[in-house]
């Protein structure tokens, strides 16, 4: 099929760019670059522009013959979304409503569409299925239950076919060893813990240790980015034979602390992480961890990465590769 992803040259946009290319998919990738990296997206066609120009939109639907899209573009941090909530309603709910309108308007049938975990809230009971209640703590995951809803909407106005996949936490690199995880500002613990490894920063802040969890600390649950990309492939596929829209959590189904997390890195890395402890960060839920049995009935998906040492291991090739990230900031 001819794809445009959207946010392809991000970090997970990247790896299921990648994947698309192996499944013999041609790829067009619209990314503005406010956080995404050319290097990213090779491979691809890359455009430079934002999913707000719905001129642009129409013509790349058209000129590329677009049958499917694949929606990462967004603004993503949970703390940034508390303190900046109108950037975060633009950019990923103002904006998403004029990809939504393009692709309606230019009869482009199906979207994939990248959600989050942070839809939930603080879980009522873990792990969290699909059904679970959705009372977001912090802005960002409202704007994407916000988009979830128009795409239900505009499914049954307009026939557009969705998936949404809420994401718990994407972690990892493609063992190719050749894209990873380069977030500027980078607030994810996983890169952030393997950078104090690294030596490029002094110490590791674990935000809160007074949570109502065996250690104290958030628990997550991570999710290889390999896996997440190939469960993208299983949802267009799956679309495109037929299946009616759908939502879908994508986690491994196990929690790690993130003190469990910092020790998984220093035995993965062989170096030691040195720890502050600081603040609750506003907007955090205590604990999250997928149910993803439904992904796994309807769509076959399966993870190849499941194990948090197998995840640091391939995050921690990439960044001994990339110290720097891809270095490439100053084109910006
Ligand atoms: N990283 C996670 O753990 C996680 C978890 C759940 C959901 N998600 C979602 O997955 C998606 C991808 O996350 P990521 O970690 O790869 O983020 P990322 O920041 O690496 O990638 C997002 C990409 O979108 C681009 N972009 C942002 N706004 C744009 C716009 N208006 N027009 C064009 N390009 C735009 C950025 O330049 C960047 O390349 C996001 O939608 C995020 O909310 C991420
Ligand atoms: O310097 C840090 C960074 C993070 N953490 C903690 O580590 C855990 C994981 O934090 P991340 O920032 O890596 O990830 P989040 O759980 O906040 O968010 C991620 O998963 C969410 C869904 O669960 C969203 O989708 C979001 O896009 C994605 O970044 C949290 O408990 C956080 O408080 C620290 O203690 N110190």
């Amino acid at each position: 099929m001819n794809i445009l992803v959207t946010g392809g040259a991000g970090y997970i946009g990247s790896h299921t760019v990648r994947a698309l290319i192996a499944g013999e998919h041609r790829v067009i990738v619209l990314d503005n670059l406010s956080r995404g990296h050319t290097a990213a997206a090779r491979g691809a066609l890359l455009v430079r522009g934002d999913t707000s120009d719905t001129g642009l939109l129409a013509e790349l639907f058209k000129k590329h013959k677009i049958e499917a899209v694949m929606h990462f573009a967004a603004s993503s941090q949970v703390g940034e979304s508390v303190r900046e909530p109108s950037g975060y309603y633009h950019n990923n709910v103002v904006k998403g409503l004029a990809l939504l309108d393009a692709m309606v308007q230019a009869g482009v049938p199906y979207l994939v569409f990248s959600s989050t975990a942070a839809v939930y809230g603080e879980p009522e009971e873990v792990p969290i299925s699909e059904e679970h209640p959705t009372l977001p703590t912090n802005p960002y995951g409202a704007t994407k239950l916000a988009l979830e809803s128009a795409m239900r909407w505009y499914g049954d106005a307009y026939g557009l076919r969705f998936t949404s996949l809420r994401y718990f936490n994407a972690a990892g690199a493609d063992p190719a060893g050749d894209i990873g995880e380069d977030h500027t500002p980078e607030t994810h613990l996983i890169p952030l813990v393997l950078q104090v490894a690294l030596g490029n920063r002094p110490h590791l802040e674990v935000f809160g240790s007074d949570y109502p969890t065996p250690d104290g600390t958030c628990v997550r649950d991570y999710i290889h980015v390999n896996d997440l990309a190939a469960a993208h492939v299983l949802a267009l596929d799956k679309m495109a034979s037929g299946a009616r829209s759908n939502i879908y959590n994508l986690g491994n189904g196990s929690g790690y602390s993130v003190l469990e997390v910092i020790k998984a890195a220093e035995e993965v890395t062989a170096k030691p992480v040195k720890v502050k402890y600081g603040a609750r960060r506003p907007g955090d839920p205590a604990v999250l961890v997928a149910g993803s049995q439904k992904i796994r009935d309807e769509l076959g998906w399966e993870p190849c990465f499941a194990g948090l040492h197998t995840i640091v291991d391939t995050a921690w090739r990439w960044h001994l590769g990339h110290p720097a990230g891809y270095e490439e900031r100053n084109e910006r």
